[in-house]
């Protein structure tokens, strides 16, 4: 059974076109990152998966149940850490997901989430209000986890946490999947979850991009790489001469370097061939592959002003075919 599916998801807001037409599977047991910059539409995905809000348009099924007609099985088996959750600054952490399990009609001890989150008998004694950023994540995180869901959804779990709260937050979602949970968390930094996705789903000014494993994105995309050659002397007509050769698509000189800009991973050798002939020596090689962030850049067009559409639907035609 596939998790999430949704077909054709739309939602506009006046004239704003927030999720435009987005088909999504998440296969059961998957840990899916969601990602975009910030207005992409993953919050608002999320809560129309959630029944928060309503599609223009479209339809979505959660763990088979329908997202509209179904809503209340969907909240009994899905856990939820929503963006900016609230804490009862007053309220214990027992107190917190003491009030979780009365919500969802369900018994239980909460310091047994609490440890499961890494927090301890005295920390969950302690009021939320004295609790660092991390603390209060795992709180929200065993929140999320009262009624052992099937399908934990986290919204950014991961702004405002420092690397060590990042980690932490890796580690528990790992715990989860272990036991089998399926995971859907959105964040708008690539970082935060190419660790620990099996795929991701890219967002774009509304509409899903991409959508994969980070190999397949990167496959599909045709991932650039930069061949670096250490040179004894670099011959000015072996650079300008590396163009031509298929699969090239850019070369530089920088003092004793040359940098071959290549598409194809079998223009690389040809490319060293080329300079050899020309009568320079090879001293040193280097290969960079393109970094994911420039990746997902590219897929986002991120840093971009909001009107410079048209690369990015270039793109998003082929890799979405
Ligand atoms: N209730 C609303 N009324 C009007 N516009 C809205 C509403 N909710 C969202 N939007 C707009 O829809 C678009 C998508 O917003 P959304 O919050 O879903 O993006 P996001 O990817 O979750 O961003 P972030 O990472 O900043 O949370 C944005 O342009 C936003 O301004």
């Amino acid at each position: 059974m596939t998790a999430i599916e949704t077909d054709g998801l739309t939602k506009r807001f006046g004239d704003v076109v927030a999720v435009d037409d987005v088909n999504l599977q998440v296969e059961e047991g998957e840990v899916f990152g969601f990602l975009g910059p910030n207005g992409a539409g993953k919050s608002t995905t999320i809560n129309m998966l959630l029944d928060f809000a309503r599609p223009t348009e479209g339809s979505a099924t959660v763990l088979g149940y329908d997202a509209q007609d179904e809503s209340e099985q969907i909240h009994r088996r899905v856990g939820v850490l929503p963006e900016g959750f609230d804490l009862y600054e007053r309220l214990s952490g027992r107190k917190h997901v003491a009030f979780a399990m009365k919500t969802k009609n369900i018994d239980g001890d909460p310091d047994a989430i609490l440890r499961r989150v890494g927090l301890s008998d005295e920390d969950a004694r302690r009021p939320a209000g004295d609790y660092s950023k991390g603390m209060r994540q795992r709180l929200a995180f065993g929140m999320a986890l009262v009624g052992d869901p099937d399908l934990l959804i986290m919204d950014e779990p991961s702004s405002g946490l420092d690397p060590t709260g990042i980690n932490e937050m890796q580690e528990l979602v790992r715990e989860e999947t272990e036991r089998g949970t399926t995971v859907f968390f959105s964040s708008h930094i690539l970082e935060h979850v190419e660790e620990i996705c099996d795929r991701v789903g890219i967002m774009n000014r509304g509409e899903l991009v991409a959508i994969g494993t980070l190999d397949e994105l990167h496959d599909r995309i045709g991932g650039d790489a930069t061949l670096e050659l250490d040179l004894d002397d670099v011959p000015q007509r072996a650079v300008d001469d590396l163009p031509s050769i298929d699969g090239v698509t850019g070369a530089e000189r920088r003092d004793g370097t040359v940098e071959v800009r290549c598409a194809a991973p079998t223009a690389k050798a040809e490319a060293i061939n080329r300079v050899e002939a020309a009568g320079a020596t090879v001293l040193d090689i280097r290969v960079e592959d393109q970094s994911i962030d420039e990746l997902f850049e590219q897929l986002t067009g991120a840093g971009e002003p909001a009107s410079e559409t048209a690369d990015g639907d270039a793109l998003e035609t082929e890799v979405t075919a």
